[in-house]
């Protein structure tokens, strides 16, 4: 695989261990370049979210949970950062869309400013709502009911204001963890549409089990198996010639 030339993340020798006796994610580096997606594929309970979560610091949700090795963005150790700096600048997305039940749409993409205490000014306020909402393609749909609760949106809808909440903080890198296997597919296909136009202003590594999906939006793929990292490369080149034969036995359907 090429270097990577400008890479904003980068994970090295990355360990992961639930116990003491097993380790989810085994001695994993990759640099990810800015402004691209990068796709984490592989079986069920290869280590995908583990690996993802670590770059959140949601690990530290986990009571016995060991990581080794370090995560740079931009240079500097995410994993010694303060916490809030830390989610301010690394934003996630998860498998079911959680917008805060009790919040309104407009509250709901602001809620990483409320949340902090952030103070803002009325007219900042609705500009961030719908720059934000506009960048999800939510902004027509929604601009009528911003006082409404986000969880009487659609599944789509739903996602798409949670990414424009993540969005909001204008993060350097996005974190989805297979974003769309809730959604039914119009809705995703929908999600995925937006995608390559917000790699303009943030980094995204996407878990995803589907690999037609990654196919589609990643401009990077990379292969887990059993914890390690068995491939990374152009997601064109790993799905046109892979170099690893687990690789090619997973992307052939020969491997759950
Ligand atoms: N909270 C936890 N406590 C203990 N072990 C865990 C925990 N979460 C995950 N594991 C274990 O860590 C390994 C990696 O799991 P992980 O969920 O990261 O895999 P995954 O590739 O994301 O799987 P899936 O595609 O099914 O979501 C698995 O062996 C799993 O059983």
């Amino acid at each position: 695989m090429e270097n990577i030339k400008e890479p904003i993340l980068q994970i090295k020798d990355v360990c992961i261990s639930y116990t003491s006796s097993t380790m989810a994610v085994k001695h994993v580096s990759a640099d990810i370049q800015k402004n691209t997606i990068t796709a984490i594929m592989g079986p069920s309970g290869c280590g995908k979210s583990t690996l993802l979560r670590a770059v959140n610091r949601m690990h530290e949700l986990y009571k016995n949970i060991r990581v080794t090795g370090e995560i740079l963005l931009n240079g500097e150790n995410v994993l010694q950062m303060q916490p809030m700096e830390e989610r301010r600048r690394i934003g996630m997305v998860f498998q079911r869309p959680n917008p805060f039940p009790t919040m309104n749409i407009y509250d709901n993409v602001l809620a990483g400013y409320l949340l902090n205490g952030i103070r803002l000014s009325k007219s900042e306020k609705d500009e961030i709502v719908e720059r934000n909402l506009r960048s999800v393609a939510l902004w027509d749909e929604v601009k009528d009911s911003l006082t409404k609760r986000g969880t009487f949106l659609s599944g789509g809808q739903q996602q798409r204001l949670c990414i424009a909440r993540s969005l909001a903080l204008k993060p350097d890198v996005l974190l989805m963890d297979e974003p769309t296997s809730a959604l039914d597919p119009i809705a995703t296909k929908y999600i995925e549409g937006l995608m390559d136009g917000l790699k303009k202003d943030v980094t995204i590594l996407i878990v995803t089990h589907n690999m037609s999906q990654a196919m589609r939006i990643s401009d990077y793929s990379m292969f887990m198996y059993m914890g390690e990292l068995i491939e990374y490369d152009r997601t064109d080149k790993m799905f046109d010639n892979p170099t690893d034969e687990r690789t090619r036995a997973y992307l052939t359907g020969k491997m759950g």
